[in-house]
This record gives C-alpha cells, sequence and structure tokens, in this order.
C-alpha cells in the first residue's frame, strides 16, 4: 500500500509493539500499544492510543498519539514524531514522547521524562 500510511503494526527499539487501525479521511486513528518495558508495579497490560497524521505529498507525514496507560498505571504518554522512506521503500518512525506519571502536587520537577523511539514496520 501507499508509503507512510501509519495502518499495520510496528514495533521499537525497546521490543514494544503498536498496532493501529485503519486511518480516517481526517487523519485521525486509534490502536493499541503493547510496551516492552514500563516503571509501574502491576503487570504490563496493552494501551490504547488515538492519534492524527498529515497526508504528506513527499509521503514523510508529521503524526502524533496519546497513549493512555490506564490499565497498569496512572501515566501518560504522548509521542510525536515523523514517517520516512529511505531508499529501499523501507519506513521509520523517528519520535520523541513525554512521560507523564502522576504527581502528588504541582510542579512536581520528577514528573515528566522525555525520549526517543524509533519504529520499524512488523506488517
Ligand atoms: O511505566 C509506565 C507506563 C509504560 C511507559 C512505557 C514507556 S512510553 C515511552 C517508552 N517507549 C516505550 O515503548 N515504552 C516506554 N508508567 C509509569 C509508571 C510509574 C512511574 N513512576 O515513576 O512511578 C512512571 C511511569
Amino acid at each position: 500500500g501507499q508509503k507512510c500510511i501509519l495502518t499495520g503494526l510496528w514495533r521499537n527499539e525497546l521490543g514494544s509493539k503498536m498496532q493501529i487501525q485503519e486511518v480516517k479521511g481526517d487523519g485521525t486513528f486509534s490502536g493499541e500499544y503493547k510496551t516492552a518495558v514500563s516503571l509501574a508495579r502491576r503487570p504490563i497490560q496493552p494501551a490504547s492510543l488515538n492519534g492524527s497524521q498529515h497526508f504528506d505529498e513527499a509521503g514523510q507525514p508529521t503524526f502524533g498519539f496519546t497513549v493512555n496507560w490506564k490499565s497498569f498505571s496512572d501515566s501518560t504518554t504522548v509521542f510525536t514524531g515523523q514517517c520516512f522512506v529511505d531508499e529501499n521503500g523501507k519506513e521509520i518512525l523517528e519520535t520523541m514522547w513525554l512521560l507523564r506519571e502522576k504527581a502528588k502536587a504541582p510542579n512536581g520537577w520528577e514528573a515528566t521524562r522525555v525520549g526517543t523511539n524509533v519504529f520499524t514496520r512488523i506488517k
């Protein structure tokens, strides 16, 4: 199919897996995120994700999505990034994320973590 439509199964360098359902005409999508790592005490469970992508003429759109970890942690991650297609037609998603855990009070310096992830398509 068309390159950099996010529908499908993706995996990042941590071994986390992301399944994105069909991307709607307005660019919105939803899916499921299975993280390979966690700071939560409770066992990891699949989490829902919702986001949107652009449809970019060069076929290398930007996107963003939110993962609500509700089933095992009171925390939230937002990812934002761009899809790139390499010379072999291989797609990669370069992302940065912010992970917010629930803090006891405002201005909790320890509450937000930041990082990067690169995803490649599994299917
Ligand atoms: O552990 C969690 C929820 C799972 C977060 C997984 C992150 S999302 C960015 C990165 N990319 C991945 O594929 N996986 C990791 N939440 C949580 C629980 C406890 C605390 N804590 O500090 O106690 C902080 C966060």
